[in-house]
C-alpha cells in the first residue's frame, strides 16, 4: 500500500554491471546493488553512508533514472519509474535532481553561469524573462553575486562551483534531489558553509534529499534518518539519533567507533574490522558482512539475515539482534 507520506519507494532493487576483461575472458558480474528496499518520505532528508564501494552512488543514480535498474521497482509519489517510458519520463525529470560530488565536471566550461541555471528551465520551455528572474533569485539564494552571472565555471572556487551547481538543481523546484557526497572533493573549511546552506534552502524550496556521505558525521549532523550500507545491501536503517546512539548492526558499530568523540571524558572502545571488504564480484555468502564481523556465527555463513523492524522504525539485517 502507498503511504501518503512517501515520496520514494524501492522495492528489491537490484543492478549488476557485466564486466568483459578480455575476449578470452570469462565475464565477471558486478553486483553493485543487491536487493535494496526501503522508501523516503517528502521532507525527510536520509542519509546514506558506507565504504567506498559499498553502491552508495549507484543507488543514487538507479533513483533518479541516470541507470536502468536490473531488477526491482522504484515508485515516485506512487508512480513506477521503472516502466515508465521516454515521453513520461521527460515529464517527470523536473522533480528529481542531483547534486554531484565534483562540481567542477558536472558544469559545462564553455557556458556562462546564467546559461549553466537557465538551461534547465530552457529544456522545460520556461519564457525567457521568468527564467532570467529565476536565475537571479537563485544565485542571490545560494550565495553567487548578480554581478558573477556571465562569468564561466573556472572563474569560480570549488566552494562556488558547488553553488553554482546546487542553483542549476534548484531551478526547475524539484521535490527530490539526491546530493552524492556534495562536500567531498571541498577543503574543510568550506564544507560547513556547503552543509549549512543545503540545510537551508530545504527549509525555503521544501525538497527531500537522498544525502549521500562517507562521512558518518555529516551524515548525522543532516539527515533525520540514516541508512548504512555494505557491498550494495543495507545493513542498519533508523531515525538518526536512534541509530547513533543506539547502533545495533555490528558494521554500523564499528562505523562508529571509528568517529572521535569531542569530550575527552567519554570513551568509546573502537572496533577493528578485521580484513578488506569482499569484491562485489564475489560477495561472501550469507550475511555478506560475516567475514568481518567480530560476532559472526556459523549460521551468518549460509542464512542471509533478513532486513527486519527491530524496534519502531529501526531496521537491521542481522541475525544476531
Ligand atoms: N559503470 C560501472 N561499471 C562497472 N562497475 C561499476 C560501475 N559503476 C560502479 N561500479 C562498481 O559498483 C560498485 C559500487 O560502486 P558505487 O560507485 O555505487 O559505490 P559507492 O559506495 O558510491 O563508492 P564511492 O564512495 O567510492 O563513490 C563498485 O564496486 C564499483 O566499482
Amino acid at each position: 500500500m502507498s503511504d501518503t507520506k512517501e515520496l520514494v519507494r524501492v522495492e528489491g532493487l537490484k543492478k549488476y554491471f557485466n564486466l568483459s576483461n578480455g575476449v578470452f575472458s570469462k565475464k565477471s558480474v558486478v553486483k553493485a546493488v543487491d536487493d535494496l528496499s526501503f522508501s523516503v518520505q517528502k521532507g525527510e532528508t536520509l542519509g546514506i553512508v558506507g565504504e567506498s564501494g559499498c553502491g552508495k552512488s549507484t543507488t543514487g543514480r538507479l533513483l533518479l533514472r541516470l541507470l536502468e535498474a536490473t531488477e526491482g521497482e522504484i515508485y515516485f509519489e506512487g508512480k513506477n519509474i521503472t516502466t515508465m517510458n521516454k515521453k513520461e519520463l521527460k515529464k517527470n525529470r523536473r522533480h528529481f535532481q542531483m547534486i554531484f560530488q565534483d562540481p567542477f565536471a558536472s558544469l559545462n566550461p564553455r557556458m556562462k553561469v546564467e546559461e549553466i541555471i537557465e538551461e534547465p528551465m530552457k529544456t522545460v520551455g520556461i519564457e525567457k524573462s521568468k527564467r532570467k528572474q529565476r536565475m537571479l533569485k537563485l544565485l542571490n539564494d545560494v550565495g553567487i553575486p548578480e554581478s558573477y552571472r556571465d562569468r564561466y565555471p573556472h572563474e569560480f572556487s570549488g566552494g562556488q562551483r558547488q553553488r553554482i551547481g546546487i542553483a542549476r538543481a534548484l531551478a526547475l523546484e524539484p521535490k527530490f534531489i539526491v546530493a552524492d557526497e556534495p562536500v567531498a572533493a571541498l577543503d574543510v573549511s568550506i564544507q560547513a558553509q556547503i552543509i549549512n546552506l543545503l540545510v537551508d534552502l530545504q527549509k525555503e524550496y521544501q525538497f527531500t534529499y537522498l544525502f549521500i556521505a562517507h562521512d558518518l558525521s555529516v551524515v548525522q549532523y543532516i539527515s533525520d534518518r540514516v541508512g548504512v550500507m555494505y557491498l550494495g545491501q543495507m545493513m542498519e536503517l533508523s531515525e538518526s539519533d536512534e541509530l547513533y546512539e543506539n547502533p545495533l548492526h555490528p558494521y554500523t558499530q564499528a562505523l562508529l567507533s571509528a568517529i572521535p568523540i569531542p569530550d575527552l571524558h567519554t570513551k568509546r572502545e573502537q572496533i577493528q574490522l578485521e580484513g578488506e571488504i569482499p569484491s562485489p564480484v564475489n560477495p561472501p555468502s550469507g550475511c555478506r558482512f560475516h567475514t568481518r564481523c567480530p560476532i559472526a556465527t556459523e549460521r551468518c555463513k549460509v542464512e542471509v539475515p533478513e532486513f527486519r523492524e527491530i524496534k519502531k522504525g529501526h531496521y537491521a539485517a542481522c541475525h544476531e539482534v
